[in-house]
C-alpha cells in the first residue's frame, strides 16, 4: 500500500471514530481508560523489550534525551495513574454552561463539545502517546498520533494496549491510531488532509515549526521551543531566588519548561551571581554570560548573540546583567519563545508588572518555570503546551480539545 492511501486509510477510519466518540457515554470512555491503566500495568516485562529496542537504536541520544525516551517501571506506573486520574475527572462533553434568557423568550447557552479529530507531532518520549490518548479518549476526540522516530517500537506496543482498551470498552479502536512508520513523508501527508483532521498539534522544535508553517492546510495549535527566563528582581529574598533558579535549570534538562536564561538585576548581581555561580558549577552547568556576568563568575565564558536565543536542553545556560525592570521585560520578549518566564522578586508592583507586560503563555511569580505542566496546574494531564496565543494557551489539557457550540432553548418563539 502507498504511504498515501495508508494516511488515507488511517484519516477516514479517524474521521468515523470521531462521530462515535464525540456521542461515546462517560462510562464507556472511563472504562476505556481503565482498562488502559490495567493493560499498561500487566504490560510491563513486554513493553520493556520494546523500550530496549529503542534505547537501542539511540545510542547518540545525549544523556537527557535518552532518559525522556525511557519507559520504565516509574514512568509506566505515572502513566497508567494519570489515565485513573483523567478517568476521575468530570466529563466536560456536553456540558450546557451560560444559559440566559433572551426578551424574545429563547433561552441561550453554550454546549461543549469535541474539536472532532485531532493529528499530534511529538518529540520521542513514549508517555504523551499514553498521555494524547487518555485525554483524546476523554474528551470524545479521534486522533492520529506521530511520535518521535527513535520511541516507534515503544509507541506500537503502547498504541496496541490503547486499542485494545477501547475495543473492550465498547468503543472504536481506531478512535486512537499511531503512524506506523517513521517516514516524514506522512507528516507532510497529515497536516495537509482537512478532510480526516480538524487540527494538527506539533510539538517540537523551529524545524518541525517551519515545515508546518509551510504545508499545513488544517488549523494548527503549535507546542513550540521553550527558552524560558528566571529573572532575579532588584529586591529579592537571595535565598528564595538560589532555591528557585536552581531548581528551574538543574531539576530537569530536557523539558521545554527549564530555564535556559537568566536575567540579574545589578543591584543584586555581586551577592547573587557567586551563589548561583557555586551551585551550577557543582552540578556541572555551564554558564555563558554577558562581560558583567563575567566579571562576578571566573567559570563563564563569554555568550554570543545567538545564546540569548538558544534552547539548550543541555547543562547550559546563559546569564545576563540588567539594568532594570524594563531592560528584563524587553530582553525577554525579544529573545523568548513567549513559553515560560518568571520573576522572583519581593516587589509587588514589579511583580504585577511582569505578569502583564511579559507576552508568555505562563507567567510566574517567585516559582520555578519547571511549573509549567498541565498535571502541576491541576489539568489532569497535557497534551503540551501550547505556544500560540488562539484556541489554547500555555498547558493544554481535556478543555483545549474542545470548543463551545452555541444551544438555543426555545418554545416555538418567532423573530420578530
Ligand atoms: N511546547 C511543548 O509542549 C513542548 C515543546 N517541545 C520542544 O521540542 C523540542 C525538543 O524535541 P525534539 O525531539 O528535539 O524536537 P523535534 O522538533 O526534533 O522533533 C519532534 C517531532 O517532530 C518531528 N519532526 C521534526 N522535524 C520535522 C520535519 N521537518 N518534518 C517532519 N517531522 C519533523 C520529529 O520526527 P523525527 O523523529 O523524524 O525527527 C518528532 O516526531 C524542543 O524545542 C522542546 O522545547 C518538546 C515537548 C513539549
Ligand atoms: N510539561 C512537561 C514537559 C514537557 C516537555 O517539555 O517534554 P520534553 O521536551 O520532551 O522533555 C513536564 O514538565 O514534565
Amino acid at each position: 500500500m502507498s504511504l498515501t492511501a495508508y494516511m488515507d486509510d488511517l484519516g477516514r477510519a479517524a474521521r468515523a471514530a470521531a462521530t462515535q466518540m464525540a456521542a461515546a457515554s462517560t462510562a464507556a470512555k472511563n472504562a476505556a481508560l481503565l482498562a488502559l491503566a490495567r493493560r499498561l500495568r500487566e504490560a510491563g516485562p513486554a513493553l520493556a523489550d520494546a523500550n530496549a529496542r529503542d534505547l537501542a537504536g539511540a545510542a547518540e541520544l545525549s544523556g537527557p534525551l535518552r532518559d525522556r525516551l525511557k519507559l520504565d517501571a516509574k514512568t509506566l506506573a505515572t502513566v497508567a495513574e494519570g489515565c485513573e486520574q483523567i478517568a476521575a475527572m468530570p466529563d466536560p462533553i456536553g456540558e450546557i454552561t451560560g444559559v440566559k434568557r433572551r426578551p424574545s423568550g429563547i433561552s441561550v447557552g453554550q454546549m461543549r463539545v469535541p474539536l472532532g479529530v485531532f493529528g499530534m507531532i511529538y518529540e520521542s518520549r513514549p508517555n504523551v502517546t499514553i498521555e494524547a490518548a487518555s485525554l483524546a479518549i476523554k474528551s470524545g476526540n479521534a486522533c492520529i498520533l506521530r511520535g518521535g522516530s527513535e520511541a516507534i517500537h515503544s509507541n506500537l506496543a503502547l498504541a496496541e494496549l490503547v486499542a485494545a482498551s477501547l475495543q473492550e470498552a465498547g468503543l472504536p479502536r481506531t478512535a486512537v491510531q499511531l503512524v506506523n512508520t517513521t517516514d516524514r513523508a506522512a507528516v507532510g501527508l497529515l497536516i495537509s488532509r482537512p478532510q480526516w483532521v480538524d487540527v494538527i498539534i506539533p510539538r517540537g522544535g523551529k524545524g518541525l515549526i517551519e515545515r508546518i508553517s509551510a504545508e499545513a492546510k488544517v488549523p494548527v495549535i503549535k507546542h513550540l521551543d521553550g527558552n524560558c527566563h528566571s529573572y532575579v528582581d532588584e529586591v529579592v529574598d537571595l535565598d528564595l531566588a538560589v532555591k528557585v533558579t536552581d531548581n528551574a535549570k538543574t531539576q530537569k534538562y530536557s523539558p521545554c519548561n527549564a530555564t535556559e536564561s537568566l536575567l540579574v538585576h545589578a543591584a543584586q548581581a555581586p551577592a547573587f551571581l557567586p551563589r548561583i555561580a557555586a551551585v551550577f558549577k557543582a552540578k556541572g552547568v555551564e554558564m555563558r554570560g554577558c562581560l558583567r556576568t563575567l566579571a562576578l563568575v571566573p567559570g563563564a565564558v563569554p555568550a554570543t548573540e545567538e545564546d540569548w536565543s538558544t534552547e539548550y536542553l543541555a547543562p547550559i545556560i546563559s546569564i545576563k546583567v540588567v539594568d532594570s525592570l524594563d531592560e528584563a521585560i524587553a530582553h525577554i520578549n525579544r529573545y523568548g519563545s513567549h513559553h515560560t518566564d518568571a520573576i522572583l522578586t519581593a516587589n509587588h508592583p514589579n511583580a504585577m508588572r511582569f505578569l502583564r507586560e511579559v507576552d508568555s503563555a505562563s507567567v510566574m511569580v517567585n516559582a520555578s518555570t519547571r511549573f509549567a505542566d498541565g498535571f502541576e496546574y491541576g489539568l489532569g494531564a497535557e497534551i503540551g503546551i501550547s505556544t500560540d496565543k488562539f484556541h489554547a494557551r500555555g498547558p493544554v489539557g481535556l478543555e483545549g480539545l474542545t470548543s463551545m457550540k452555541w444551544v438555543v432553548l426555545g418554545q416555538g418563539e418567532v423573530r420578530r
